[in-house]
């Protein structure tokens, strides 16, 4: 199945994937895998990132798969895609489309903590639904982090929230966003199944089918190694299927009432250099732990390398690897965004991972 051979191409219209799921899930990784196997495709990125700092268009960019170049990559930085449609995202779509050259395909990956209903909406939006259709919304699932309990309501926390914030109406807004995200899904993908074993997994398939009721097919992936004939091509046109995908919130508040994410909280922490990488992340692997940071990434200067380390921790997992060479023109330096619920305490994490270096 490629794109070529779907229904809206037929019809002229440009096929535009919604890559989607929770903070560390693998979408990144997944879009690499897509651009590395395009098959002639030219795909054009839209990269919509939860934090100010650009991991994610960085890592893509540095891919230098030939399906995308650095001009086919286009961030959306002000702030989660659900709550910036309109400002940001249909204005990006409509440029795009108005480019010499338009792409045979369109990707967009959310943030981790982006709601995907609003986005699909937009593509009814009269200037997009005559050139573009959604080919479908694909989300990625942390097989590992659904094994762990992570997307299960801890009552405890929850309750704790709503006491420190009367306007908090949700259940766990980790839980409900997982939900959500889930029933966006015309295919979901089980990413890491490496670090699961059958039983394990078994336990994740019955898990993520109890929390939607639409039944979307799921295939099993690790390290996102999904053929691109799956992903592209699967020709749903999405956007004619939003009632059946409503989010929690869209339930709730059916008068139109604002989304937003207050019940998240992000910011950077710059540093300088590490000397001792190993020492420094073992200690993030226990600040994380200890202030229940739900996502960790960026890079790193270690002295003598011309390399930046490039430093990723989901839940308590972190990888590391040197992901380029420093720029000419760049600064060297350490800087890390760090995102975890509204009640994480700022001050403490900044100090706890300053004293870790
Ligand atoms: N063990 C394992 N690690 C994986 C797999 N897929 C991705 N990762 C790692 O998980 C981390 C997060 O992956 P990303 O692709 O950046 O996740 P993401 O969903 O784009 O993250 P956000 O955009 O921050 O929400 C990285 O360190 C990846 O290398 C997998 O199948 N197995």
């Amino acid at each position: 199945m490629t794109s070529k051979s779907t229904p809206s191409a037929a019809h002229g219209k440009i096929p535009a994937t919604v890559i989607t799921g929770f903070l560390g899930a693998g979408k990144t990784t997944i879009i690499r895998n897509i651009l590395e196997n395009a098959q002639g495709r030219r795909i054009a990125l839209i990269i919509n990132e939860f934090g100010d700092l650009g991991v994610d268009g960085d890592v893509l960019k540095g891919c230098g798969a030939e399906a995308c170049s650095e001009d086919d990559i286009i961030e959306l930085t002000n702030g989660c895609i659900c709550c910036t449609v309109a400002d940001d995202f249909i204005p990006t779509m409509t440029k795009l489309l108005e480019r010499e050259g338009r792409p045979d395909h369109i990707v967009i990956e959310t943030s981790g903590l982006a709601l995907p209903q609003p986005l699909i909406a937009a593509f009814n939006w009269p200037d997009i639904r005559t050139q573009v259709t959604v080919d479908g919304v694909i989300t990625v699932v942390d097989s590992a982090a659904v094994a762990a309990g992570r997307f299960a309501d801890d009552h405890d926390k929850v309750d704790a929230l709503r006491v420190e914030d009367d306007k908090l109406d949700h259940e766990s807004p980790i839980e409900e966003l997982f939900e959500d995200q889930l029933t966006a899904a015309d295919l979901i993908v089980l990413n890491k199944t490496d670090l699961l074993d059958s039983t394990g997994l078994a336990f994740v398939r019955r898990e993520v089918e109890s929390r939607t009721s639409r039944k979307p097919t799921m295939i099993e992936a690790k390290n996102g190694e999904v053929s691109a004939a799956i992903l592209l091509g699967l020709g749903v046109g999405t956007e004619n299927d939003i009632a059946n995908r409503k989010s929690h919130h869209e339930m709730e508040h059916e008068n139109g009432e604002e989304h937003d994410h207050d019940e998240f909280d992000s910011f950077v922490v710059e540093l300088g250099a590490i000397t001792d990488p190993a020492a420094f992340i073992g200690r993030l692997k226990d600040i994380i732990t200890t202030y229940d940071i739900l996502r960790l990434k960026g890079f790193a200067d270690v002295p003598g390398k011309p390399m930046r380390l490039l430093i990723q921790g989901v839940g308590s997992r972190i990888d590391q690897y040197f992901d380029r060479a420093w720029g000419s023109s760049e600064t060297r330096g350490t800087r890390l965004v760090v995102i975890g619920l509204h009640d994480m305490d700022e001050q403490a994490v900044r100090g706890a991972i300053a004293a870790a270096v």
